[in-house]
């Protein structure tokens, strides 16, 4: 990360990342959707995040995190807990990782502003935002604005759009978001695309060039096909604990071994398909998380509940019956 050497007591006005200290390297590859470890009575636990990340990079071969989102149950959070996050995630990350990518979408815009804010006082290497989704915008112009209010306030790092309508309901299509959208937010990046619509994502890709943008996919048993339509990388869950098999399965597209990178999809598939059906979530990301990387991940907050005894001994032991290409 072009970090700068910053101190903590985080007066969040007084450090701006200039646009030169902005990392220069575009995000791309695999970026996992970091869970927020709680203590068994649910407080935020920062004190296992170094841990988090040195697992991160020395077992899954991670090296980009999407913090305080949807896995990270950012919106169940106060803004205290989220910059308290925020700040231990980059102050850990600092000279292991490439990215640390901060969500501070908000229900409300001062909310996601002082957030934003925050975000590029702690040397964050960028930001995302997701739609606003009890007072929903109704229109193209609507959302704009709104991202528009809250990137002018990080003027200094990237910007991405976190498309996830399964979850905020506004399913403005992201092709037509795009359309003018530099001349809007000039720190416009890219798209964290959360969505199953890969006509949408094909457009958007067609008509703006993964040269110019970046398109991160964010349904993890399709990445592939999202891949094959020109997606730079992805966001999810599972890259927290299948991030080396979804690597390999990168590797295997891009040496255009395309029977390869398939049976790496299909096993994922296989996994994700068996706990789906079981009632898959936040809450049992966490656990799976759990008992894969040994560090207590604790609780979800309500109103999630934690994973039952019962879907954990169920997915570990279909975790581990599935056999993996040696190549
Ligand atoms: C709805 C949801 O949670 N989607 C996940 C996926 O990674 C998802 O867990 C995975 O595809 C399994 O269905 C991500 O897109 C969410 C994400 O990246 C985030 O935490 O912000």
């Amino acid at each position: 990360m072009g970090l700068i050497a910053i101190s903590f007591s985080v007066n969040e006005n007084r450090v701006i990342l200039p646009s030169s200290m902005a990392p220069r390297k575009k995000l791309q590859g695999l970026v996992a959707a970091t869970v927020t470890p709680m203590t068994p009575d649910g407080q935020i636990n920062l004190s296992v995040i170094r841990q988090y990340v040195d697992y991160l990079v020395s077992k899954q071969n991670v090296k980009n995190i999407f913090v305080n989102g949807t896995t990270g149950e950012g919106l169940a959070l106060s803004i205290q807990e989220r910059k308290q996050l925020a700040e231990e995630w980059v102050r850990q990350g600092k000279d292991k990782l490439d990215h640390v990518i901060i969500h501070v979408g908000a229900l409300s815009l001062p909310g996601s502003q002082e957030l934003a804010r925050h975000a590029a006082a702690i040397g964050a290497s960028g930001i995302a935002v997701i739609a606003p989704f009890f007072f929903k915008p109704t229109s193209k112009d609507e959302l704009l604005a709104f991202l528009r209010e809250v990137a002018s306030e990080a003027p200094a790092i990237p910007f991405y759009y976190y498309h996830i309508p399964p979850l905020t309901g506004v399913k403005i299509r992201v092709e037509e978001l795009l359309d003018g959208i530099k001349e809007q937010i000039p720190t416009f990046q890219g798209v964290k695309f959360s969505d199953t619509d890969l006509l949408d994502l094909a457009q958007c890709i067609n008509k703006n060039g993964r040269e110019e943008f970046v398109f991160l996919y964010g349904v993890d048993e399709q990445l592939l096909s999202a891949l094959a339509i020109g997606a730079n990388g992805a966001v999810g869950s599972t890259y927290n604990y299948l991030g080396q098999k979804t690597n390999m399965m990168l590797q295997a597209f891009a040496q255009h071994d395309l029977a390869l990178a398939r049976k790496y999809q299909f096993l994922t598939g296989e996994f994700l398909n068996f706990v789906i059906k079981l009632g898959f979530g936040v809450a049992q990301t966490k656990a799976v998380m759990t008992f894969v990387s040994g560090i207590p991940m604790g609780p979800p907050r309500l109103p999630l509940v934690k994973a039952s005894e019962e879907f954990i001994a169920k997915a570990k032991a279909k975790l581990d019956s599935i056999v993996w290409p040696t190549n």
